[in-house]
């Protein structure tokens, strides 16, 4: 891509670095072929390798391990962006790092020089917390395009103050996404309070969320402060808002549009200070279009959606949250579990309504079967061919592909554990392999 003005010379790239110096983010300078040429202390410190030079290398190479730029490998690609608009680009993508595969947001500036041309690039590189590439023993665990897709969102908008509206079918994580926004923001320091909105009657809601003054019901002997007065400097996290009663909805839109709020019985107007995250699993538009959600409250509310993958749909993920989820009830009991090929294929193959809550739950039932620590598939009680038709498990060539290659028992064993026949087995690889 070099063109003949598009060289960024040493002493300009000295300089930027002295610059560069000064920022507490990982950050390097590349010209426009993808060549590192240079790194500030932090980036050396968070993804140096002792012995192992990084200047003069690409950066896929670094990042990714990759021959080629990361678009040519099927990943999104900054630097094209950036070339195209001339502007900043950010994405969200798995680097290699000293500690193993972690989430990186990266952001790449271009420099371009009198004459309008980019002569090279400033990428900042910042590890995701909140969140692991790799099996762990809390927070968000996924690697799989869909869940980084969703995690790509939440890193966007979890510094700013902004409301969020969690999307997504029960037990995809939900409740742990709204904690990640709440760490990821600058009330990270404040409380973060959930409200579980479905099963509150209206006076409930009421008394639950603003509080009540002594004496304002029978049973009121002593002032209580509600959920949104303990939420104060934190984030509120308004669970199931889908299910907030029609004559709630305006009390609630009240709050979030002007933060004032009475507690019951109360005369006193009261501040709120929150940021908003709500989540439903219910499809709030088609609610607005039959009157049964307030629009206004909707679209107060979304102003930034982020739908959460259900877990059919991130099938490649099952394997590092296995892992991780028995390793999390593990440290309970002390007794280290590991699920065997088949045992895996099979939690592979089904279908999973109840997303990784129902894995959980299978998981925590089979392990009391497991006494020599192995779990394998008669112990998971899960009926895979009622959830899926022979032939047509692992629907996307991604993950069955990437199943196969996990996959170490016979190819009979692979097949049995698809609940195919080898036969199909067969046809399928050949068709995988052809596409
Ligand atoms: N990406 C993930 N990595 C690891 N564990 C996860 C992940 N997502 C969810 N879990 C676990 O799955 C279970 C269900 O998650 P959570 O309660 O956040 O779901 P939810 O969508 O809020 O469910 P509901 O809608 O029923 O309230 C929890 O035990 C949670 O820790």
């Amino acid at each position: 891509m070099n063109g003949p003005h598009e060289i960024l010379q040493d002493s300009d790239v000295q300089a930027l670095i002295s610059y560069l110096e000064h920022e507490s983010a990982p950050m390097i300078v590349m010209n426009t072929n993808y060549d590192i040429l240079a790194a500030n202390t932090a980036y050396q410190r968070e993804f140096g390798v002792a012995g192992t030079p990084y200047v003069g290398r690409k950066c896929y190479a670094m990042s990714h391990h990759y021959d080629r730029p990361c678009d040519q490998a099927g990943e999104h690609c900054p630097m094209r962006n950036a070339f195209a608009t001339h502007a900043p680009d950010r994405v969200l993508h798995i680097h290699h790092t000293p500690r193993g595969p972690e989430h990186v947001d990266v952001e790449l500036r271009p420099i371009v020089d009198a004459r309008h041309q980019i002569v090279g690039f400033v990428e900042r590189l910042q590890t995701v917390r909140h969140a692991s590439a790799q099996p762990s023993s809390k927070g968000l665990v996924g690697s799989s395009p869909a869940f980084n897709r969703s995690l790509g969102d939440l890193q966007r908008v979890a510094a700013s103050d902004l409301p969020v509206l969690l999307l997504g079918e029960s037990g995809t994580g939900k409740e742990l996404f709204a904690r990640a926004v709440h760490e990821g923001s600058g009330r990270s320091r404040g409380p973060f309070v959930v409200v579980d909105c479905s099963g509150l009657t209206e006076t409930l809601f009421e008394s639950e969320l603003f509080g009540y003054e002594r004496g304002a019901f029978t049973g009121a002997s002593h002032r209580k402060p509600g959920l949104v007065e303990t939420a104060k400097g934190g984030t509120l996290f308004l669970d199931e808002i889908g299910d907030v009663p029609l004559s709630m909805q305006v009390k609630l839109l009240r709050l979030i549009e002007s933060g004032a709020y009475r507690r019951v019985g109360g005369v006193e107007t009261l501040q709120a200070d929150f940021r908003l995250v709500a989540a439903t699993h219910k499809p709030l538009r088609e609610m607005v279009a039959n009157k049964v959600f307030r629009d206004d409250l909707y679209y107060r509310i979304s102003a930034f959606p982020i739908r959460l993958p259900p877990l059919r749909e991130r099938r490649e993920d099952i394997p590092m949250l296995v892992e991780s989820l028995l390793a999390r009830s593990a440290s309970a009991s002390g007794k280290p579990m590991h699920a065997s090929d088949a045992a895996l294929a099979m939690l592979m193959s089904y279908d999973w309504p109840g997303n990784i809550r129902e894995l959980r739950n299978v998981l925590d039932r089979a392990r009391l079967f497991a006494d020599d620590g192995e779990l394998r598939p008669e112990y998971l009680n899960l009926d895979v061919s009622a959830s899926h038709a022979p032939g047509t498990e692992l629907r996307d060539d991604a993950s069955f592909r990437d199943y196969v290659k996990r996959f170490k028992g016979s190819r009979k064993e692979l097949a049995s554990a698809l609940g195919m026949s080898e036969r199909s087995l067969y046809r399928r690889l050949k068709l995988v392999a052809a596409g």
